[in-house]
């Protein structure tokens, strides 16, 4: 469903080398499976999402969904993925049901349709009580659950979440992971970044770890445990970046 070759970011900084923010990271995802990218601040896993989502151009390497590439069909691409990241704006004149009904044309969705997805989405999320407001008067919780519901209206087979419970409390944490798993469980594909392992222990079929541009091992979280001989995916990450870190140093 998703296969991600040989992703390559370079940031011109002006003056100096590039940044090199994506060093050559591959993995592919199939339906009815979360592959969780985790990594510390500056890996590069928003840089990548972004490129899988075609809104940022690679410097090298694609990434195709169901065969179509984002450097030859984009078009085709992003109509069969939803892109939501913790900090998406809303529009903030427009109500959320005003908002879910705009990207639902941009979809090409039947008004009908639209209407029934929404209502849907609406119990899913809980959305009834604020739904018929102005974004701009939302809450973090409030706007990430229209969030998510912008991006699955339309049903995408590839959700690509960076990030989906930042900024949320526990319990509409919560509520999104419980969202993502059911999603999962349905045959989603669903590629999810997060600084939180726990997260990635509940939901993740594998885990890709991203460290300084590169993908440092990927597998099942008890796996990845295993291999690094420890008993959580916190300790397991600490293990394998330290190693990293020691085969570039200089001896
Ligand atoms: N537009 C840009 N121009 C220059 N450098 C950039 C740009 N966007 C990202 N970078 C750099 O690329 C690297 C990877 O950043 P990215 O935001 O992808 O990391 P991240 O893993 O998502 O981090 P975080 O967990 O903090 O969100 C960082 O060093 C960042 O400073």
């Amino acid at each position: 469903m998703l296969a991600v070759d040989q992703l390559v970011k370079a940031f011109p900084t002006g003056e100096g080398p590039d940044v090199l923010a994506v060093q050559g990271v591959s993995f592919s995802v199939a339906a009815g499976e979360c592959y969780g990218l985790l990594g510390p601040n500056g890996a590069g896993k928003t840089t990548l999402l972004r490129m899988i989502a075609t809104l940022v151009t690679p410097t090298s390497g694609h990434a195709a969904v169901d065969g179509f590439r984002g450097d030859e069909r984009p078009e085709r691409l992003r109509s069969r993925l939803g892109f939501m990241s913790g900090n998406t704006r809303l529009y903030r004149r427009l109500t959320g049901r005003e908002l879910l009904a705009y990207f639902g044309r941009l979809n090409r969705m039947s008004e009908p349709r639209i209407r029934e997805r929404t209502a849907e989405l609406s119990a899913a999320f809980g959305l009834g009580e604020f739904l018929d407001r102005r974004c701009g008067g939302y809450s973090t919780g409030q706007a990430q659950r229209v969030s998510i519901a912008r991006v699955m209206l339309h049903e995408p087979p590839l959700l690509i979440l960076d990030e989906p419970t930042l900024g949320l409390d526990v319990m509409s944490a919560r509520a999104m992971l419980d969202f993502v798993e059911r999603a999962r469980d349905a045959g989603t594909a669903i590629v999810f970044s997060t600084h939180h392992m726990s997260e990635a222990e509940q939901l993740c079929t594998r885990v890709g770890f991203l460290y300084r541009g590169r993908l440092l091992a990927e597998d099942t979280p008890a796996r990845l445990c295993t291999a690094a001989g420890t008993s959580t995916l916190r300790d397991a990450f600490l293990a394998m970046a330290d190693a990293a870190d020691a085969d570039e140093a200089p001896a």
